[in-house]
């Protein structure tokens, strides 16, 4: 199964660089400069620097090139996903599309997969998620992904192709508990970064991690989602990981939360239009939801790290 990564962001690349070991792989950029950029560096130093590009991969930034392969690896961010599908609706009809991106959408209250079914209803749609920075895949250190796909026996190939000598695919028909568990922990990621960067402690964050992980189950359970698949790689495993990691940019903003000071706003925080989303989403569903609705408040100054925690802490003691 030839490959393609849509996509040249640090995901992308760091996915690229790791399957080209198994063979060729085609990265796409949307700009044609960053493209050239990449191909005479061998490097994306805009996006990922610091990792040379294998001979295997190639660049382009036509379409019509990279979806000479049928799997597509859809590496953008959330927000953009049903752009990248509508402006590329051609070229991407009928061909395997494995969305790589952790959000729901702020539009619709959609994750990936059920964008991709609404938009290219031709389309095999799956999902690739789960604990991995960018940076220590394309540094070939071992991770273990979950690769969730409706379709068993589609599932079981992509399983097969995809993995690589450090990219270890687990496979679950899942996709509502997959989709979900990797857009909510970015949430409880940005409450747990403010935790810290206010001084609170490592056992607020601790409670909120567990807390927050109710929340995912909470709204998972009620989407149909089967409650192993949010104690696996895409639910817990990404929790871990986000929520204890300055590698995490979700981590990172709740970091510059907690301390007052600013954030670049070019950086893909996928957690911020999520929180919104899901936010959204829990009040339609009657769902109680109270640290996204936190975080939500923080990120728009409606409320102060000591009153979200004093919120937070005053809420009717109920059983665990
Ligand atoms: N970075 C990481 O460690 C991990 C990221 N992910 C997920 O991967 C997804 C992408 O994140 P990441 O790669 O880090 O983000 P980056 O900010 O590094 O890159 C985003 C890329 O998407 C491209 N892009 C944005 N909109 C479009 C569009 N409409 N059409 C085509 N390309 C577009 C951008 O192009 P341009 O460069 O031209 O602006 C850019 O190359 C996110 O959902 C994230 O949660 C998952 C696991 C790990
Ligand atoms: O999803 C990730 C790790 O699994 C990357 O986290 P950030 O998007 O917060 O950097």
């Amino acid at each position: 199964m030839s490959v393609s990564v849509i996509g040249a962001g640090a995901f992308g690349t760091a996915l690229a660089i790791s399957l080209a070991g198994r063979g060729p792989v085609c990265l796409w950029a949307r700009s044609k400069d960053h493209a050239k950029a990449m191909q005479a560096a061998r490097e994306n130093i805009s996006r990922l620097p610091g990792h040379a590009l294998p001979e295997t991969l190639s660049v382009t930034a036509d379409m019509g090139v990279a979806t000479e392969n049928h799997t597509l690896l859809l590496a953008v961010p959330m927000q953009n996903l049903r752009d990248l599908l509508i402006e590329h609706a051609g070229a991407l009809a009928g061909k395997t599309l494995v969305a790589c991106c952790k959000g729901i959408e702020l539009s619709t209250g959609l994750g990936p997969v059920e964008v991709i079914r609404q938009t290219r209803p031709d389309a095999r749609p799956a999902l690739l998620t789960g604990p991995s920075f960018a940076h220590d895949i394309a540094a070939g250190l071992p991770t273990a992904l979950t690769l969730a796909c409706a379709d068993a026996d589609l599932g079981k190939a992509l399983q097969q192709s995809l993995n690589t000598a450090n990219l270890r695919l687990y496979r679950s028909t899942d996709t509502t508990g997959a989709e979900l568990g990797g857009a909510l922990k970015n949430v409880i990621a940005i409450a747990c970064g403010a935790v810290i960067g206010a001084g609170l402690g490592e056992s607020a964050r601790a409670a909120l991690m567990t807390r927050g992980y109710a929340e995912m189950q909470r709204m998972a359970l009620a989407l149909g989602a089967r409650a192993e698949t949010l104690a696996g790689l895409s639910g817990f495993g990404d929790l871990a990981l986000t929520c204890t990691s300055e590698g995490s940019r979700n981590y990172r903003l709740g970091l510059s939360l907690g301390r007052g000071g600013g954030f670049d706003p070019d950086v893909t925080v996928e957690g911020a239009a999520t929180a919104r989303a899901v936010a959204t989403k829990a009040r339609q569903m009657q769902l109680d939801m109270p640290i996204t609705a936190c975080v939500v408040a923080l990120l728009d100054g409606k409320l102060t790290l000591d009153a979200a925690m004093t919120a937070l802490l005053t809420r009717p003691l109920k059983e665990e």
